[in-house]
C-alpha cells in the first residue's frame, strides 16, 4: 500500500488536503516538515504533503528553503484547497474572550487572523506552533485560558469547541499544498486536473545589470505566462537571491529547453522543480 506523509499531527490543514486527494493510503503524520520530507527522501514513505504557499501570508518558507537547499525532491503534483480559521477554545470556556491569555497556532494562521485577533483578543499573547493541529493538540491539554486557531476537523479530533467560526480576514483563503514523491508511478490522484505547471528554480550571475529583466523576457517572447515569481535568499551572503519561477504550462521539448539555453547562455542557473497537474478540491 501507498504511503502518505503529511504535516501532522491529526487535524492540520493538510491532513484535510491529504484524505480529499488520496482514500484508503496509509497515512502518517510528522511534527514538522522538513522531517516529513527526510522521509520521502529517505524512502519510508512514498509520498510527501506540505503546505507550499498561502494567498494571504504568501510561501511557506520552511518548505521552500528545505527543498532548495537541503532535500531536492521533485513536486509531483499540486493540491489547492479554501482555508476556513476557527477560534478554538476547551469545552469548559466561559464565554469571556478577555480571559485568554494565549492565543496558539501555526504562524500563517495566526497571520490570517490578525485583525480579528486585534478587535477581539488585543492582550493576548501570540504563540507559534509547527502546524494548527499541534496548536489544537496543546489547547487539549489544558486546563483553558488557552485558544487555538485551527479548522473543524481539529475541534473534533481534540474535543475542542469552536468558539468563532471564520476569523480569518479575508475570504477566498486558499494553501496550495506540494505533493512531493522520488516516483511518480505511485501517484494517482483521482480529481479533475485544473492546469499543468512547472516551478523552476534560477540563479541569477551577480552583478549583471538588467538580468532579471532578460530573463523575463526569454520567458515572454515565447508567450510562457508566469503564474509566480519569487526571490528568496541564496544563504551565501546579503544580497545573492534566487528565484523561483511558476510557469503555467507543463515541461514540454520545445519551449523549455528553449527557455532554459536562453538562460543558461545568461550566465543563468536553472533547475526543474517539478512539472505537475494542479488540483483545486473543496475541503
Ligand atoms: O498547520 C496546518 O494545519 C497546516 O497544514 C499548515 C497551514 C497553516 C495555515 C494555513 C494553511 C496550512
Amino acid at each position: 500500500m501507498v504511503k502518505i506523509g503529511y504535516l501532522g499531527p491529526r487535524g492540520t490543514f493538510t491532513k484535510l488536503a491529504v484524505d480529499t486527494a488520496f482514500n484508503g493510503e496509509n497515512k502518517q503524520s510528522f511534527g514538522a516538515i522538513p522531517e516529513c520530507i527526510d522521509a520521502v527522501n529517505d524512502r519510508q514513505i512514498d509520498i510527501g504533503v506540505v503546505p507550499l504557499e498561502n494567498a494571504i501570508e504568501g510561501t511557506v518558507q520552511l518548505t521552500v528553503d528545505y527543498l532548495v537547499h537541503q532535500v531536492r525532491l521533485p513536486i509531483v503534483a499540486e493540491i489547492v484547497v479554501p482555508i476556513e480559521q476557527h477560534l478554538l477554545v476547551t469545552s469548559g470556556f466561559n464565554g469571556d474572550l478577555s480571559s485568554v491569555g494565549h492565543v496558539y497556532s501555526h504562524s500563517h494562521a495566526i497571520a490570517q487572523c490578525h485583525q480579528f485577533l486585534h478587535a477581539h483578543m488585543p492582550d493576548a499573547e501570540l504563540h507559534f506552533t509547527s502546524s494548527t493541529g499541534k496548536a489544537a493538540e496543546m489547547v487539549s491539554h489544558s486546563d483553558g485560558g488557552i485558544a487555538a486557531i485551527g479548522n473543524k476537523l481539529a475541534a473534533s479530533e481534540y474535543g475542542l469547541t469552536i468558539y468563532q467560526e471564520n476569523i480569518h480576514d479575508y475570504t477566498n483563503n486558499h494553501t496550495r499544498f506540494a505533493v512531493l514523491a522520488s516516483d511518480q508511478e505511485k501517484v494517482f490522484i483521482d480529481h479533475e486536473v485544473q492546469t499543468e505547471k512547472t516551478s523552476l528554480l534560477i540563479t541569477l550571475p551577480s552583478d549583471y545589470a538588467g538580468a532579471l529583466y532578460q530573463v523575463l523576457a526569454a520567458f515572454a517572447w515565447r508567450n510562457m505566462n508566469l503564474s509566480k515569481i519569487e526571490s528568496r535568499p541564496m544563504k551565501t551572503g546579503l544580497g545573492n537571491y534566487f528565484f523561483i519561477v511558476d510557469v503555467n504550462e507543463s515541461y514540454d521539448d520545445v519551449l523549455f529547453p528553449g527557455v532554459i539555453a536562453e538562460l543558461e547562455a545568461l550566465g543563468c542557473n536553472v533547475t526543474i522543480l517539478g512539472t505537475y497537474p494542479v488540483y483545486h478540491m473543496d475541503i
